[in-house]
């Protein structure tokens, strides 16, 4: 079997023969490989493995997310529809998974917790990645990588695209709805403040849905992905409360207040805010 990078960041294999195994298709040696513990504690595979299955997880949903950037603007937008309803799909996978977290407890994730030093969650590239997809623009989260060159420019490339809310934004304007120039020539790096015009846009949509059709679904498919997002976030703030309490973070920060802070985070907010206009 022969492996080349299609486009610097993923693998492409080309096998001309029909002897290819299941296991060297998946690649399975070095996935089911990858789980090296740091200590002997039986509880430290639940945790390695629950991440793991969380950034594949995370892998499939940037891939989804920028294939359906480009999609609506394209105006494919069925095609956007079904990308963006398999994110919601694979949120609700990523959701359930804290059952399964759920299941270790204090004493146990304490006997493995030093061995982690300072790494954290926090310093997860994709879940900045599909942040910024979503138009969560922190200058912060940068810094995070200030000593991983590589990963820096990726984020860097993704800090200056427009998001999936950009392109829904431009939609509204291309659909006739007057929309704020400054927002319409705005640097993409900046983070999304919500704007009046957006606001009345969408209100329109969501009063006149016939006529909308598809920027109406544009909008509860973008409602679905938010909210979802926030279950993740929320599931993620009472899972470290149950198994740490009130201890501060290993990346650094106060911890569950930390979680609990983000949570204030709005990607959306027109569309949150048109259901009191409607
Ligand atoms: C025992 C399990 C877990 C504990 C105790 C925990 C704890 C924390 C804490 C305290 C933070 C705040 C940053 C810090 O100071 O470290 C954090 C951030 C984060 N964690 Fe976890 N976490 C757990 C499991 C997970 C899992 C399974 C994921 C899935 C990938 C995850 C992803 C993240 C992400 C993405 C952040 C950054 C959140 C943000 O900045 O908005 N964590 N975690
Ligand atoms: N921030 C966690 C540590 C932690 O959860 C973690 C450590 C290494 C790799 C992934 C992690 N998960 C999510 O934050 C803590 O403070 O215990």
């Amino acid at each position: 079997m022969t492996t080349h990078k299609n486009d610097g960041s993923e693998k492409v294999h080309t096998d001309f023969s029909s002897r290819m195994t299941y296991g060297e298709y998946l690649n399975l040696e070095e996935l089911l490989s990858a789980q090296n513990r740091l200590s002997t504690h039986h509880d430290e595979m639940l945790f390695i493995v629950i991440h793991q299955v969380s950034e594949l997880w995370m892998k499939l949903t940037l891939h989804e997310l920028q294939a359906a950037i480009e999609a609506i603007r394209k105006n494919h937008m069925q095609a956007a529809f079904k990308m963006l309803a398999r994110v919601s799909s694979i949120q609700k996978q990523i959701i359930q998974a804290w059952d399964v977290l759920s299941t270790l407890t204090p004493s146990e994730y304490m006997e493995f917790r030093d061995h982690l030093g300072q790494a954290s969650g926090f310093q997860s590239y994709q879940y900045r990645m599909i942040e910024f997809a979503l138009g969560y623009k922190t200058s912060h989260v940068l810094k995070i990588y200030e000593k991983d060159p590589d990963l820096q420019r990726g984020l860097e490339v993704a800090y200056r695209a427009p998001s999936l809310y950009d392109a829904a934004i431009e939609k509204l304007s291309d659909s006739g709805f007057p929309i704020s120039e400054k927002l319409l020539d705005r640097d993409y790096m900046q983070l999304y403040e919500k704007d009046a015009s957006v606001e009345a846009a969408w209100t329109n949509v969501y009063k006149d849905v016939e006529q909308y059709w598809d920027l109406y679904q544009l909008g509860e498919k973008l409602v679905d992905i938010e909210d979802s997002l926030q279950q993740w976030r929320f599931r993620h703030m009472k899972t470290v409360e149950r198994i740490i309490g009130h201890k501060k973070g290993t990346g650094g920060s106060s911890g569950v207040g930390y979680l609990k802070k983000v949570l204030d985070h709005r990607f959306f907010p027109e569309l949150w805010d048109v259901r009191t206009n409607i």
